[in-house]
């Protein structure tokens, strides 16, 4: 029993979330796509990277690979489970949350860190955090822009979905603040169960504190602990 986090072709981040993971003493373990997720996996995470050369659309071509539904259905039985970035992008291609990665505003890929307040912390993803708080972790990132129907992000904003929002280092959720023109400044949303969550920032690459960076995303990992 462990958490799987699953490499597609062009993924570059599982290393990454298995050392954050380590790190935090969760045991986790690189799962190759074609092979299927591990029975009764405790977690998994789709990581980062460009999958597929993120060709068609970021995240598009692996949101169809078969394990694809087996992460729905560990989803759907309760299982833990976390899209960072490609993750996120491969996540919502396949329907796990609401609303589409796109190409930033700036059309450029955007490497920098961000400020994000804390929406939501009575979920697994930020009990580790106070609602409101604001934590710094790196984007990078150039199809990052979330976008949803007005309908959509209506009922996603009534559901209480939104997990967390860019924002300025004091907290105020503003255009200025928006690295990439995400709607209504969303950075990560919840699925249909609270145990299904994406987010473009790269939580693992603020874990550890070799980096000499921030450490505020271990409490996103925190989950699998
Ligand atoms: N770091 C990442 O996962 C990058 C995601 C994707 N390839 C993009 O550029 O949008």
């Amino acid at each position: 029993m462990t958490v799987a986090v699953v490499q597609f072709g062009g993924s570059n981040c599982d290393r990454d979330a298995v050392r954050a993971l380590d790190h935090l003493g969760v045991d986790a373990e690189r799962v190759w796509y074609d092979d299927g997720l591990p029975a009764d996996p405790d977690g998994v995470v789709l990581p980062g990277g460009f999958s597929y050369g993120d060709y068609l659309r970021a995240g598009a071509m692996a949101a169809r690979d078969p394990i694809m539904e087996e992460v729905r259905d560990a989803a759907d039985a309760g299982v833990p489970v976390i899209g960072i970035c490609n993750g996120a992008q491969i996540g919502s291609e396949s329907g796990l949350t609401p609303g589409a990665f796109t190409t930033n505003a700036s059309a450029r890929f955007q490497c920098e860190p961000v400020h994000l307040r804390v929406e939501r912390a009575d979920t697994p993803w930020t009990a580790a955090y106070e609602e409101g708080q604001v934590i710094e972790v790196p984007i990078a990132h150039g199809e990052g822009r979330f976008e949803i129907s007005e309908a959509t992000h209506a009922d996603l904003v009534a559901e209480d979905r939104v997990l967390f929002r860019y924002c300025d280092a004091d907290g105020n959720v503003t255009d200025a603040a928006n690295p990439n023109g995400s709607t209504d400044n969303v950075a990560g949303v919840l699925g249909e169960r609270e145990t299904v969550a994406v987010l473009m920032p790269h939580p693992e690459r603020a874990t550890l504190p070799d980096l000499g960076r921030s450490t505020d995303g271990a409490g996103i990992l925190r989950a699998f602990a």
